[in-house]
């Protein structure tokens, strides 16, 4: 028997979750080490807010087991409290207060005095450098130092699993690399699982392990490399001088199917990088240019979910879940 000192982050065993006569998750079996960044995609309604409200006690299973570094979630929900870490997409601090105030205001939650939080607070704040601003306002605070102010105060409780629903959201590509370069930190300098929501395919590149869910269930699961090699094939596109006759000159002389995209001729081949010297040789149409994608995990999505992640609306979040559940 796993005894809780080994267990998974993260054992859902058949579990099922209804709002009424809707199924939002049916029957998930999933299970993530413990100590790893995993990223949990899926499509607008897939049940992955759902799933994260379970784990984090927020909502009660219909049926089924859930279990969180190897508590259970229903029996002992105060064991996995204090086993978490939460970072909301939408910002729950305090912006009248300073980052420290935010800081230790929420350790008061955990029962610590000021005495007690402040070696943790001050080590916090410097994990995420916020120590020469922790005087200020919040408000004064751009988005990226808020949202690293909220993964400190998640690990206030050093939390063995800190989930986090769609960190990056609402934030520029800059400000989204520092907040990744300080996760990688995270995780390098400790313990603690990631168990994280995201729309960013390139996100979900960062991720240990990623799971695709689709209609409350997981389609999907692997590295991100396992995942792209079941795609397979790469993506050739070719500029020519003449499409149509590339597309037909690909058909009887190499057997492929290609169609004609805005960026010009498109094929997948297993093996771009030797096909294409034997293509071009053998085409017979005069080739501009030629550039050989490897699957992306847009592809993987596409595959699994019959859709692009990028067609997505914004997503439900576990701020959302809170409200629904009060
Ligand atoms: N409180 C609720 N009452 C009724 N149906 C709900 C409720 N919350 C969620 N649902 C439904 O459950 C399904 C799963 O929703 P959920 O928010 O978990 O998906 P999601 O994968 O997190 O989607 P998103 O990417 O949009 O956040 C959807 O069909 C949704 O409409």
């Amino acid at each position: 028997m796993t005894s809780v000192s080994d267990a998974p982050a993260v054992r859902t065993e058949e579990l099922y979750k209804f709002y009424g006569t809707t199924e939002a998750v049916s029957g998930l079996d999933l299970v993530v080490p413990a100590g790893i960044t995993f990223g949990f995609l899926g499509p607008n309604g897939a049940g992955k807010t759902t799933t994260i409200g379970m784990l984090c006690t927020l909502l009660l299973p219909t049926s089924g087991r859930a279990e969180v570094s190897g508590y259970d979630v229903v029996a002992q929900p105060h064991e996995v409290r204090d086993r978490i870490g939460l970072v909301f997409q939408e910002s729950t601090l305090d912006l009248d207060l300073t980052a420290e105030e935010n800081m230790r205001f929420h350790a008061e939650l955990f029962g610590l005095s000021r005495r007690q939080s402040k070696p943790a607070v001050d080590a916090l704040l410097d994990l995420v450098e916020l120590t020469d601003r922790k005087d200020s306002p919040v408000r004064d605070y751009s988005g990226g130092m808020r949202r690293r102010l909220e993964i400190a105060r998640g690990l206030l409780n050093t939390p063995s699993v800190l989930f986090l629903d769609e960190p990056t959201t609402g934030l520029d590509p800059q400000t989204r690399v520092a907040i990744w370069e300080h996760l990688h930190r995270l995780r390098r300098d400790s313990n603690v699982t990631l168990f994280l929501t995201t729309h960013h395919l390139e996100e979900a590149e960062n991720c240990d392990r990623i799971a695709i869910m689709d209609h409350g269930d997981v389609v999907a699961h692997g590295t991100p490399a396992e995942l792209k090699a079941v795609v397979g094939a790469d993506l050739v596109v070719l500029r020519t001088g003449d499409d149509h006759a590339a597309v037909r000159a690909a058909r009887e002389g190499f057997g492929l199917d290609g169609e004609i995209g805005a960026d010009g001729v498109r094929l997948r081949v297993d093996d771009g990088a030797t096909f294409v010297p034997r293509l071009c040789a053998g085409l017979g149409v005069a080739v501009h240019s030629v550039t050989v994608k490897p699957p992306s995990l847009d592809d993987v999505f596409l595959h699994y979910t019959g859709r692009s992640i990028r067609d997505d609306a914004g997503p439900t979040t576990l701020a959302d879940i809170g409200r629904r559940s009060a």
